[in-house]
């Protein structure tokens, strides 16, 4: 009598001699080989694009910037920091400048210290850049805040206040460090949206309206400036283990000051950091780094909208629920 043991042996004994007497190893080997192959090529390539790139990082003096500079520093590129604390841009910069063990050759970061709410400082500061280095690479457009609070309750001022940082001022930004990468035909703008950049959900109104705006905007410019061989790469990470929640502003414009779970329970912003870097050597149009969830919400936000509001209109009542018990 075959046990059942022993017709599992058997098969695999079957299964083995099938892939030894046939083309299945070379082709399993190839296969693994040429996907090595294709890897390096691509690591190699992202390599070559940032080594000497110059590569200016808005909201450097934390979170997803502050991890950004870090690899970007490691990729070999000569960095503009720019905060709008000037000591933890000097602080980060005497942190890059002390680490060891880069592969490549490695420059000095520069910093710039403005306030993107701030259009006249925009301009000076990208004429700054301009003037120190002559061109600009890559623009990270990473800075930005967030907010909580009811629409019924919030202060216009706050709703413009998120929309300066999140919304005009990195397109102030880019529209000032344009003109020079058109000339050179070369340059690639990147912008850190998020998934709110394309759902909206409750209590995030200036939040989310700020990152469909760079969304969109965005979106336009990658289409205008393609003719002069200029990248546009817009992310739209899920949550991130950062202070964003903490620096977030409420209804009356104060600080919200509170490490969401959410946020908390976010991925690492060093790992995202470098899904960030591997785009951008992709030179990649669109990102969207976030779980099955997030990603599956923007698709029934797109092919059943009916569900997709009455699901939003039921966590409003929860949230608003727990906040009154
Ligand atoms: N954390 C998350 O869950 C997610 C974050 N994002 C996006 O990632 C980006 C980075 O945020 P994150 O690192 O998480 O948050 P942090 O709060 O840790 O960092 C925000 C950065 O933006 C800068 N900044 C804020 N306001 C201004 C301003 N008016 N002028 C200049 N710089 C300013 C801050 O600099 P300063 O020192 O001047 O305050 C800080 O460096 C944001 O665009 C955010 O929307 C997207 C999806 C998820
Ligand atoms: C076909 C089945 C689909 C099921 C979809 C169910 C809908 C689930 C809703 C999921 C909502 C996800 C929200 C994600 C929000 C997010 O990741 O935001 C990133 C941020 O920018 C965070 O900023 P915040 O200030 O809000 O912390």
């Amino acid at each position: 009598m075959v046990t059942e043991a022993t017709r599992k042996s058997l098969l695999k004994v079957r299964v083995m001699d099938f892939i030894t007497s046939t083309a299945v190893l070379p082709l399993l080997f190839g296969c693994v080989g040429v996907f090595s192959l294709f890897k390096l090529l691509q690591r190699m390539r992202t390599s070559a694009y940032l080594r000497n790139a110059v590569v200016v990082i808005t909201g450097a003096t934390s979170g997803l910037g502050r991890e950004c500079a870090r690899v970007f520093y490691t990729a070999g590129a000569k960095l503009v920091l720019c905060g709008r604390n000037r000591e933890a841009l000097e602080e980060l910069t005497e942190e890059l400048t002390a680490s060891l063990a880069t592969q490549v050759q490695t420059h000095r970061p520069y910093t710039v210290t403005f306030d993107l709410a701030d259009p006249g400082a925009i301009v000076a500061a990208a004429a700054e850049i301009l003037q120190r280095f002559g061109h600009v690479d890559v623009l990270l457009n990473n800075a930005g805040i967030s907010y909580r609070g009811a629409i019924v309750d919030t202060a216009t001022d706050v709703d413009k206040k998120v929309m300066e940082t999140n919304y005009f001022g990195p397109v102030a930004l880019t529209k000032a460090l344009l003109p020079s990468m058109i000339k050179r035909r070369q340059g690639h703008v990147v912008v850190i949206s998020s998934i709110q950049g394309k759902i909206s959900i409750p209590f995030r109104s200036a939040y989310a309206a700020s990152k469909h705006a760079t969304q969109a905007f965005f979106d336009c410019l990658r289409a205008e400036v393609e003719q002069y061989e200029i990248q546009v790469t817009v992310l739209s990470p899920g949550y991130i283990h950062t202070n964003l929640s903490l620096h977030a502003v409420t209804a009356d414009g104060s600080t919200y000051g509170v490490m969401d779970k959410t946020t908390a329970q976010g991925r690492s912003p060093v790992e995202v950091a470098r899904d960030v870097l591997a785009a951008v050597g992709k030179k990649k149009k669109e990102v969207i780094l976030a779980d099955l969830l997030p990603s599956l919400a923007i698709y029934l936000r797109t092919l059943a909208p009916g569900l997709f509001f009455s699901l939003m209109a039921s966590r409003a009542r929860k949230e608003r629920k727990s906040k009154n018990s």
